[in-house]
């Protein structure tokens, strides 16, 4: 299990949250299989699995270069030819919304993948982070239509995959989606086709219906049968018969499919750069701390400690849970606290593909002298029976040192006005650290722009002192722009992290 907090805490929300209370709404663009929001002819899902397999397919695993690093969003523009069609910038608009300092492109990239596979009833893709954005183009090779036989097995060897990995990995991708005539109009000739597009199998689902129906003759497949032929563009057909329809015939097989196709598309999106560490595959926290908040109260004698609790219900039922117990150790790991106990309630539900949450809110009021360091988690059901969740040895750790103070804190008129907390024996200053997203112009997504802002000494509040800094914001940043209070000059970075402007009122209210 994932101790937190862990550097895959966001990825594991955008991942899992996908309905209901604080929903990130990461799948939505993928929801249902067959939905887009660019209207007739296209699907969503199909595109995010073609926009992965693009970025990823100049990479070489021999030089250790390239990969799924999203060197796509440097590649659009057309003069290159690998990456014809609108389904690209579609896409990466929909995907760089979750662009952060805790998620790259390259992994929300590959995230997109295993919504896109998974909202159309196919396996759950097993998922790592960790990986680095190129700050460029890469080289030009993406698999085109024309290419032979040995280059396409060329072309895949550069990717890791053999002959064979290379039969199952199209099948796995040739699933879904089609040949559209505005791309490529000597395959599908524009007006010959409903939407003029002409779908690789007869389903809109993750399913072996491509392998099925090419090895049963049925196919209607535009890079098999039709104009392609006649041109030399049927390309599926080139790869699905290149080792006599032996590994075709194989994957008709539903099961042998998806088997084979989660441990492919997996491998396709792990190609990445030599000396990219990639995390284990996230799975979802049990218990999750969320939004937690320490905040310093009007006089100074005591912190509220606000927050949620995200239980994971996917096979135990909110309905058998009980209540949702904080229990506390003060900033010395004591518990001069007494019972040292928080009651929380249940505040709304969420959900993923696979898994079900509900959260527990909770406030309570500490003693700022004597305050918190860390927290477990108790759970019991309405059988009585109770889990303990420490998050290891340790519990789940809160720092006192420095704190955001929201209240304090506002947005008015682009005018960012940052409060923090600094307990008095802490240290010499306070930082304001701003993550930007600055345009760029004719690239989707937004360059990140870390900004420092040292933070002017103010007012005593009990053991605390107050800390303030301002930051002119552009109009477009007003709303996307994350932030951290740190303490400077300590060995060890100590800050209250990843804030967001969105968050914050249009009126400073003064402690
Ligand atoms: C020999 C290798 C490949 C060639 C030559 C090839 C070629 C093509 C072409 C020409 C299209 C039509 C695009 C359009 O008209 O919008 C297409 C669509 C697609 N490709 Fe491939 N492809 C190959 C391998 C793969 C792989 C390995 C994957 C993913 C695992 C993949 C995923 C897709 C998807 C999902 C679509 C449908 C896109 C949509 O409907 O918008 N392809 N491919």
């Amino acid at each position: 299990a994932t101790t937190w907090p862990s550097s895959v805490d966001e990825l594991e929300d955008i991942m899992y949250l996908n309905t209901g209370y604080r929903a990130r709404g990461f799948a939505a663009p993928v929801t249902p299989c067959s939905f887009s929001s660019e209207g007739a002819g296209r699907i969503a899902a199909a595109e995010f699995i073609r926009t992965a397999f693009h970025d990823m397919a100049t990479g070489n695993t021999f030089l250790g270069t390239g990969g799924l690093d999203a060197s796509i969003i440097f590649e659009l523009g057309g003069n290159q030819g690998d990456n014809i069609g609108p389904a690209f910038p579609s896409t990466l608009t929909k995907l760089a919304p979750f662009f952060s300092s805790r998620s790259s492109m390259a992994d929300i990239i590959a995230l997109g993948l295993y919504a896109a596979v998974r909202s159309c009833s196919g396996p759950a893709v097993p998922f790592k982070s960790g990986r680095i954005d190129a700050t460029e183009a890469g080289p030009v090779g993406v698999p085109l239509p024309q290419n032979s036989l040995f280059t396409f097995q060329n072309q895949f060897a550069r990717v890791g995959f053999n002959a064979t990995e290379m039969i199952q990995v199209v099948a796995c991708g040739h699933t879904l989606g089609g040949v559209h005539a505005s791309n490529f109009p000597q395959i599908v000739p524009p007006g010959s086709a409903p939407d003029d597009v002409v779908h690789f199998d007869t389903t809109t689902k993750f399913d072996e219906k491509i392998a099925s129906e090419f090895v049963s003759g049925q196919t209607k497949d535009p890079l098999t049968v039709g104009p392609a032929k006649s041109v030399g563009r049927d390309s599926d057909y080139r790869v699905f018969s290149s080792d006599g329809n032996v590994t075709i015939s194989a994957m008709a097989n539903p099961t042998t499919y998806t088997t084979t196709c989660k441990a492919l598309l997996q491998r396709m999106i792990e190609v990445v750069p030599s000396g990219v560490p990639l995390t284990d595959p996230i799975v979802p926290y049990e218990i999750k701390p969320t939004a937690l908040q320490l905040t310093l109260l009007s006089g100074g004698s005591k912190l509220q400690f606000a927050g949620e609790i995200r239980v994971r219900t996917t096979s135990r039922p909110a309905s058998q849970i009980a209540s949702v117990d904080i229990i506390y150790k003060d900033r010395n790991g004591a518990s001069s606290c007494g019972s040292c106990k928080i009651p929380t309630a249940v505040k709304g539900t969420a959900a993923g593909f696979d898994d079900s949450f509900a959260f527990y809110g909770f406030t309570a009021l500490l003693a700022s002298d004597t305050s918190i360091s860390s927290f477990i988690v108790l759970v019991t059901l309405t059988s009585g029976a109770k889990t303990i969740y420490g998050n290891g040895p340790s519990g789940f750790p809160l720092q006192d040192q420095i704190m955001l103070q929201s209240p304090q804190s506002c947005l008015a008129s682009n005018v960012l006005t940052v409060v923090a907390a600094v307990r008095s024996t802490s240290s010499s200053g306070a930082s304001l650290d701003l993550t930007l997203k600055v345009p760029r112009t004719g690239i989707i997504p937004p360059a990140l722009q870390a900004q420092s802002v040292a933070m002017t000494k103010g007012a005593k509040v009990g053991p605390y002192d107050l800390y303030s800094a301002k930051y002119t914001l552009d109009a477009s940043q007003t709303k996307n722009t994350k932030f951290d209070v740190s303490l400077t000059g300590g060995s060890v970075r100590v800050a209250d992290s990843f804030k967001d402007v969105g968050g914050l009122g249009g009126a400073c209210v003064p402690l």
